[in-house]
């Protein structure tokens, strides 16, 4: 199995991916979060910092582009050629409103004929440039009805991978993935060249479980809230696989059974490591966050947003996690983080209960 870390604008950044790379293994590839190039023919301070080799290093990264202009694309991934990447990515999945109604992200796809004229555009300059070109798409923007057409356009590129994330814009992060659309996409992929890759909801192993159960081909997933909460669960899905010698559908019974997952004791040893190295990871967020971002207020804001996801992770958590939200001052915020880690305990990871 492989696993992609999927691109979360304001989140994994540099500094993030390289704390990540650092603590926990198994990820395959990191999206970045996505770069708006315009007329104005230059990349932020923000997204040029992202995307530097020297912010990057020993880890593999995809630049993720959102446009729907094909000359602004082809100079984007020219630029980022020259800084030594061979792939980009295009974003067909931000519902957000003010990229959706400039007919971008997931608002593209209300646009099948200028999108196929787009890709056309594009796929011809990629070559060009001898890069290759994935695609992370939702399955349409008012309704799945739309995908049997956008699955057609697709597969007449040449895709280096198909990220599906099945859910609608309007969806946003709500309702649940639409694994009757990821099928079709399966069973119309089956026979083309394009790699597919799964994303959406998974958040445990058992989660992992049931997609594998339905899709036993699934070569590729990629995850985002998951490893946010769980920074370990492509480590924790990938032992699972290894524990019982296989990758197929089935593996998770063979995990049931396995006397060693039942035993309490080795639980808590690696409840308490993970926490341990949870709090390493944050140490090392925090500390690359201080050094990046000028002013303790901006390191704050940074730090809470990830609370929202580690702040899962913990049992009995909601008078500590207050703290954390009301911390204005870093040694206020330290207290807070202190007393989460020496009074709260992992939840268990859902895959171990
Ligand atoms: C805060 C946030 C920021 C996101 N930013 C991006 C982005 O920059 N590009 C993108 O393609 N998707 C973005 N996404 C969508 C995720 O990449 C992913 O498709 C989505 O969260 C579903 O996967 P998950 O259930 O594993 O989290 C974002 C999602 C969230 C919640």
């Amino acid at each position: 199995m492989r696993y992609e870390f999927a691109p979360m604008e304001g989140i994994t950044g540099y500094v993030y991916r390289n704390a990540h790379h650092q603590f926990y293994k198994k990820i395959d590839r990191y999206f970045t979060p996505f770069i708006t190039p315009n007329q104005t023919r230059k990349f932020t301070s923000r997204e040029m910092n992202d995307v530097l080799p020297e912010h990057n290093q020993g880890i593999e990264i995809v630049p993720q582009i959102l446009t729907n202009k094909a000359e602004d694309f082809l100079w984007a991934s020219e630029k980022l050629r020259d800084l030594g990447y061979e792939e980009v990515n295009l974003n067909l999945g931000c519902p957000s409103g003010t990229v959706v109604t400039k007919k971008r992200g997931a608002g593209f796809l209300a646009f099948p004929v200028a999108l196929d004229a787009f890709l056309e555009e594009v796929c011809n300059g990629i070559n060009r440039l001898g890069m290759k070109i994935s695609v992370k798409t939702r399955v349409g923007k008012d309704s799945p009805d739309e995908w049997e057409e956008l699955l057609e356009i697709y597969s007449r590129y040449p895709l280096s991978e198909l990220i599906v994330h099945p859910r609608i814009q309007t969806d946003f992060y709500r309702n649940h993935p639409n694994l009757d659309a990821y099928e079709l996409a399966a069973e119309k992929n089956s026979s083309s060249k394009i790699s597919l890759t799964y994303n959406g909801d998974l958040f445990s192993i058992q989660d992992f479980e049931n997609l594998i159960e339905r899709f036993p081909n699934t070569e590729t997933v990629m995850m985002g809230r998951g490893l946010l909460t769980n920074p370990a669960l492509a480590e924790q899905i990938e032992g699972m696989q290894e524990k019982c010698g296989s990758s197929e559908a089935g593996f998770c019974k063979a995990r049931r059974d396995d006397p060693c997952f039942s035993e309490k004791e080795n639980e808590e040893k690696e409840k308490c490591d993970e926490k341990q190295r949870l709090r390493k990871f944050h140490d090392a967020l925090l500390a690359g966050y201080s050094e990046a971002i000028p002013g303790d207020r901006n390191v704050l804001f940074k730090m809470k947003e990830l609370w929202f996801y580690f702040g899962q992770a913990f049992e009995n958590d909601e008078k500590a996690l207050k703290q954390i939200r009301k911390a204005v001052k870093m040694d206020v915020y330290r207290d807070a983080v202190a007393k989460i880690f020496s009074e709260c305990e992992l939840k268990n990871p859902p895959g171990f209960q």
